[in-house]
Parts: structure tokens; C-alpha cells; sequence
């Protein structure tokens, strides 16, 4: 018996997110970022395939330890300028009917009462079909941009997104029960009192005392994304996620970081399939071998070595990017250097060179060749452990048709891929109900501040002024 995987497209508000250079193709239409229309065309093909969800990644400020190289993010268009995820996603959520649509949120970025009266919002825009990815960042240019000195240091970053998450849980879970909201105009009562509820969170960077604003959504909690690859990164996903990203090199790296985060869940509590694992894979695909070859020399003539090298802070001690042809025993950056030393063990036939960086990030994990052969080698990788696959583009839409037109209908052909949506919210479509299971942590504040005095009975009469 074969279980589909589950497709999500990966993407950003932007004219450069991953494969940097690609935008100069004349058929890369990531150019119109800032008209609504691309992502509006972008999602009815999406849901026309079936897609699971569009996924959009975020940012706060750009990359780089000492602010990298300016320049370089400019030309490049490297998530700059880019939009807000968030606001793009009502949009989405009214020119569609059953695709997920999932942002991407980092705890620095907006105050969790506000962030989670936007996000039931959204869940109610779109009848339940609203994940959010949450981030700590990697980037020092974006936490200045809120306050902070520099980013705050890793493990100290997860404790923050753990009082975050707490404070957005008691919001949706607990803050108001089920049938508080009654419009009724005979009884002339809007909602019930005593099923809405203060939450005073009282922790180490928020106090908020609520109720939370909006009643309750279709799904109460958003289908919570993570991608921690850290041991602080992979405990809190454990704890917390529903799904979890990787870009692992390959499936053995893949089939090791999946169990080893099942294992941590259940030591949570949770059970190991509690939790769905999607591989980010870009494809090339051609109708034989040869053609699909030669595609992906056409790609690599677009590469933008310095794009990829800046995403990944291969830059000096003054914040320059290598020139391509530098040595890499020669570099020295504080930077991917475990990708460093990845490629130079890699290359052994001559002297491996800056700009080698850029080209196998172009091609790490990246999948060549006809839709069948695309097939079994997904087919490797669900072998692997993987429940589903972030799909990456080179353009937009253009490598989502092409999956959608040439790789969709082999996976479907096989049982691959899903043919049709299941019913109901997001999360009923993965996991069978819309609401979090009772082992998930946010579950304990069901009914937890029942016995708070209600809201009504708690507050001063006011003045109307
Ligand atoms: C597929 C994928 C998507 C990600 N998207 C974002 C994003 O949109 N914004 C962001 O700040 N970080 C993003 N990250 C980074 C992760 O949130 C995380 O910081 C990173 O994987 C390093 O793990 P660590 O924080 O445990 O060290 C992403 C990572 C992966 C693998």
C-alpha cells in the first residue's frame, strides 16, 4: 500500500529567494513579485494540481554576520525588496478554496497578542487553512531592525519562541471555550461571558492579560511549521511543530534527522507520527534524459555564484563576498563553513574554488531527468521517512507548471500524489481533524482559565465617552 506524499510549493515575496540568477531568465516571472496577480495565478495552478499548500518564507533584514555585502543583495534582488507574507495571504485565501497557505512568522518581528489576532483572522478569511512556519532568525541585520543589539544568542532564542508560542496558545485554545459566541438577537446577548476568558500570561518578555479578540477559528492553532536543525532547534520542533522541514543532502541524512525527532517527540509525550517531514528538491525536468541534461546546464549559465554565497555568509571579516576564483583553503568566514568543508572533500581534482560554492548549492538537492525517473527517485526519499516535499522553483510559475503538468500525473499514476482535497480545514486534510490532538502542549489550556472570573463580571462598569 502506497501513502501519498503531501506537496507544498516553496516560495518567497521576492524576485530572489533560493535559486539566485534565475530571475534574469525571460521566462522568470518572480520579477512581478509586487503584483498580486503572479500569486494569485500562482495559487488557483496550484490548487488546480492539488498542491497541499504555498508555503512563504520570511525574512526581518538580510543575511550576513557583518552585514554582508550590500551591494551584492541589491543587484541580486537576494529577499530584497520582498513583502509581507501575511498581508498577502488574505488575498490568496479569497481567490482560493481548499489550498493550505502557510507564512512564515519570526518571534521578533510583532508582539504575540497582535500576531495572534492576525493570524485567527486569517484562519477565518480562508475557513481554516492557515499554518504558520515559526522562526527565531539567523540574521543580525534583523534583529537590529527591532531594537535588538544583535541576534540574541541561539539557545536563548528558543526559550523566547517557547514563551511566544505559549502566550499565542492560551490565546487560541483557552481564551474563549466552544459555543461562546451565540449572536443572538432574541436572547440579545453577542456572546456568553462566562466562556470567554482572561489568560494574564505573566512570563520572562510578555505579560498579557486578554481575552484574545477574535472567537474562535475554524482551527483555533494554525498547523504550526518549524525547521530547526539545531539540538535547541529539533527539541523545540519536537515539542511543538505538526510539520518539519529539511534540506537534508540526502535521504540517509534525511532517515536520521526524521527519527531522531520522532524519538524526541515521543519523549514529549507525543506520538512519532504526530509530527510530518517534508525535503526541499528542486527539479529539472526533461522528456528523456539528455534533454534534462542540458536543461540543467541551461540553468547553471544563469547561476549567480555571489547570490548564493551571500544567502549563505561566505564573506570576509570586512563583509565583502569572495572573488570565485579564491581558494578555499583560503577563506575565512564565520559563514556556512561546514558547506566549506563539504565541498572541498568533495572536489578532488583540482583546487576547489569559491565560485564551486555556488554552483553545488545550484545543484544540492536538486533532481535531473524525465518524470520517471523524478518518481523513483521520490519514491527513494518517502523510503527515506519523508511524508512530503517543499517543492523549490527556478521560476515562478513555470517550474510548478512543469511539475504540475509532467511530474504530478506519474506520482498520481503510482499513488504518489493526492488526486483529490480530503474535506475541511488544513490540518483535517493532514492529519484527519482540524483541531491540535490532546498530546500536543497547547492542548492543556483548553478550558485551563475557566475559572478566572469572566471578562464581564471581572470589569468596572465604564463610562461611554
Ligand atoms: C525549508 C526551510 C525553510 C526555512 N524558512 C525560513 C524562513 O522563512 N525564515 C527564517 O528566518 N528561517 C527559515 N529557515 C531557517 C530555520 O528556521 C532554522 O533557523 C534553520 O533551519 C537553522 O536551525 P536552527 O535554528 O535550529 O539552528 C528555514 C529552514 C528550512 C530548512
Amino acid at each position: 500500500m502506497t501513502t501519498p506524499l503531501h506537496f507544498n510549493a516553496f516560495v518567497m515575496n521576492t524576485g530572489s529567494h533560493i535559486h539566485h540568477g534565475q530571475w534574469r531568465r525571460p521566462d522568470a516571472r518572480q520579477t512581478e513579485f509586487n503584483d498580486v496577480q503572479t500569486w494569485i495565478h500562482l495559487a488557483k495552478l496550484l490548487e488546480a494540481a492539488k498542491f497541499d499548500a504555498m508555503f512563504f518564507a520570511d525574512v526581518t533584514g538580510l543575511y550576513g554576520d557583518s552585514d554582508a555585502d550590500f551591494d551584492v543583495y541589491v543587484h541580486e534582488g537576494l529577499q530584497i525588496p520582498s513583502n509581507d507574507p501575511t498581508v498577502l495571504l488574505s488575498a490568496l485565501a479569497v481567490n482560493t478554496e481548499h489550498l493550505g497557505l502557510a507564512l512564515t512568522s519570526n518571534v521578533v518581528q510583532s508582539h504575540p497578542f497582535h500576531f495572534a489576532r492576525q493570524v485567527s483572522t486569517l484562519d477565518h478569511i480562508s475557513n481554516g487553512r492557515i499554518a504558520w512556519n515559526v522562526v527565531t532568525g539567523m540574521q543580525n541585520n534583523g534583529a537590529r531592525n527591532f531594537g535588538q543589539a544583535q541576534l540574541t544568542d541561539h539557545n536563548e532564542r528558543y526559550e523566547w519562541a517557547e514563551e511566544y508560542v505559549d502566550v499565542t496558545y492560551k490565546l487560541w485554545e483557552g481564551s474563549w471555550d466552544e459555543g461562546a459566541l451565540l449572536k443572538d438577537k432574541e436572547g440579545s446577548s453577542f456572546s456568553d461571558p462566562s466562556k470567554i476568558h482572561k489568560i494574564y500570561h505573566e512570563g520572562k518578555r510578555y505579560s498579557v492579560e486578554g481575552p484574545h479578540l477574535p472567537s474562535p477559528s475554524p482551527q483555533r492553532t494554525p498547523v504550526l511549521y518549524q525547521a530547526g536543525s539545531s539540538a535547541s532547534g529539533r527539541g523545540f520542533a519536537a515539542r511543538n511543530a505538526e510539520a518539519v522541514f529539511l534540506i537534508a543532502p540526502s535521504p540517509a541524512v534525511a532517515a536520521e534527522q526524521i527519527s531522531e525527532t520522532r524519538a524526541l517527540a515521543v519523549s514529549h509525550g507525543r506520538n512519532a507520527d504526530d509530527i510530518k517531514f517534508f525535503q526541499g528538491l528542486s527539479f529539472v525536468i526533461g522528456d528523456t534524459e539528455e534533454e534534462a541534461q542540458a536543461k540543467a546546464l541551461e540553468y547553471e549559465k544563469y547561476v549567480s555564484v555571489d547570490g548564493y554565497l551571500a544567502h549563505m555568509a561566505v564573506v570576509d571579516k570586512t563583509g565583502r563576498v569572495y572573488d570565485p576564483s579564491t581558494p578555499l583553503k583560503d577563506v575565512d568566514t564565520n559563514g556556512a563553513r561546514g558547506f566549506l568543508e563539504w565541498t572541498s572533500r568533495y572536489i578532488t581534482d583540482r583546487e576547489p574554488v569559491v565560485g564551486d560554492l555556488g554552483i553545488l548549492q545550484a545543484r544540492n538537492t536538486r533532481i535531473v531527468g524525465t518524470p520517471e525517473s523524478i518518481a523513483d527517485q521520490i519514491e527513494v526519499w518517502q523510503a527515506a521517512g519523508i511524508d512530503g516535499v517543499n517543492v523549490i522553483n527556478w521560476v515562478i510559475p513555470g517550474s510548478f507548471e512543469e511539475f504540475a503538468d509532467k511530474v504530478l500525473p506519474v506520482l498520481r499514476a503510482r499513488g504518489l500524489a493526492q488526486s483529490s482535497y480530503a474535506e475541511g480545514p488544513l490540518r483535517q486534510k493532514l492529519f484527519g481533524s482540524p483541531r491540535l490532538n490532546e498530546r500536543h502542549p497547547a492542548a492543556k489550556y483548553r478550558g485551563a482559565f475557566a475559572t478566572n472570573a469572566d471578562v464581564v463580571e471581572q470589569s468596572e462598569p465604564q463610562l461611554v465617552e
